[in-house]
């Protein structure tokens, strides 16, 4: 659906060059939810701005659909951004119109007839639960709501491709989580390919399929978000998966347990979906017969399934440690030592 290859920007600018993207190859597949992630000024504006030709690149290539953006320009380019469409950070709605007014106006511009305006922003209206206040104008609407009418806009030419730019990020937790369950329902009903640009690895883990970490410029590491938890590669994608997954009560201090425990190996656990309903640690200390304390754990969940990590002590030798990591590793468990007792 989406084909990004060996695509690069360059600006020019008074204070030298500024190599925002550098050699970047991403694919997306039809109605694939694909997401990039990367700290302030890792280039992620500037590839979304690309997809959708608000930006040219200085060498390479995208293609969506049968269209290489980079060949189109004026009326072309005009239409073709009517099929991938974007949503934004705040919303960009325009404040002297109501819903339904914000909603027709792209079907305006595209010259669509009253009648059919009508029709099409009444069911966009109900797609995204926004019923009853079509005559609300934004100032009277949450920001939740706010950006159900910017996703009822983006969708109302029937794009091929949504493209969100920290869609999510101005919103609370629980309005994100609203936000990023209307899409994950929009891709299932329409069957729409959407990219999304995030600082936050938890939009990444909750509804992404795939996603690529950008650090400078470049695409450091790309794959499934199962992977990218269970085996992150780099030095970016590890801090962000640990800020993701360490919440309070798994952040443990290591420091007090070596206290607490001074002849015992600290072991995390990592596990993916039905693993983590297998009696797997108590298995273990019946073939071992080793003491095992479980000291925290947590269960976080993807668009696709569970996965979770478990810190527990073990107090045995390492040769019998070795095997358990053996063992725990044909059950798809990874063991890593912590710290050495
Ligand atoms: N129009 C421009 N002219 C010059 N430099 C630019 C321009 N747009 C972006 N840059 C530079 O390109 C680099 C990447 O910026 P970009 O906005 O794409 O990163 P980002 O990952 O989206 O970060 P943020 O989340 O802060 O927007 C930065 O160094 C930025 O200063």
């Amino acid at each position: 659906m989406i084909e990004i290859k060996d695509v690069s920007k360059l600006f020019k600018t008074k204070s030298g060059d500024v190599q925002a993207v550098d050699n970047v190859s991403i694919q997306v597949d039809k109605g694939e939810i694909f997401g990039v992630i990367g700290y302030s000024g890792a280039g992620k504006s500037t590839l979304i701005r690309l997809l959708n030709g608000l930006e040219t690149v200085s060498s390479g290539d995208i293609r969506i659909g049968d269209d290489y953006i980079n060949a189109l320009s004026g009326r072309a380019l005009r239409q073709k951004r009517q099929k991938v469409s974007m949503i934004f950070q705040h919303f960009n709605l325009l404040w002297s119109r109501t819903v339904e007014q914000n909603i027709s106006f792209p079907l305006e511009i595209a010259g669509v007839n009253r009648r059919e305006r009508k029709k099409r922003v009444k069911e966009l209206i109900d797609l995204v639960g926004l019923t009853g206040r079509e005559k609300a104008y934004p100032s009277q609407l949450s920001g939740g709501q706010k950006q159900r009418v910017g996703i009822a806009r983006a969708l109302s030419n029937e794009p091929e491709v949504l493209l969100c730019d920290e869609a999510t990020s101005a919103l609370d937790p629980e309005t994100t989580d609203e936000v990023l369950d209307l899409l994950l329902d929009i891709r299932e009903k329409l069957g729409l390919t959407i990219v999304l640009i995030t600082h936050e690895m938890y939009v990444i883990r909750k509804i992404c399929d795939r996603a690529a970490v950008m650090e400078n410029g470049r695409v450091v590491e790309i794959g499934e978000i199962k992977q990218l938890f269970r085996n992150p590669q780099s030095s970016v994608t590890k801090r962000f998966v640990k800020d993701d997954i360490d919440d309070e009560e798994t952040n443990v201090s290591f420091e007090a347990l070596r206290e607490q425990f001074p002849n015992a190996e600290l072991v995390k656990l990592s596990f993916v979906g039905s693993k983590s309903k297998t009696p797997i640690v108590s298995k273990i200390i019946k073939k071992y017969d080793v003491d095992m304390n479980i000291i925290a754990g947590s269960i976080k969940h993807t668009n696709k399934e569970s996965f979770g990590h478990l810190h527990v002590t073990i107090d045995t030798s390492p040769s019998v440690l070795e095997a358990i990591t053996k063992d725990l590793a044909a059950e798809n468990v990874k063991l890593e030592v912590e710290t050495h007792g």
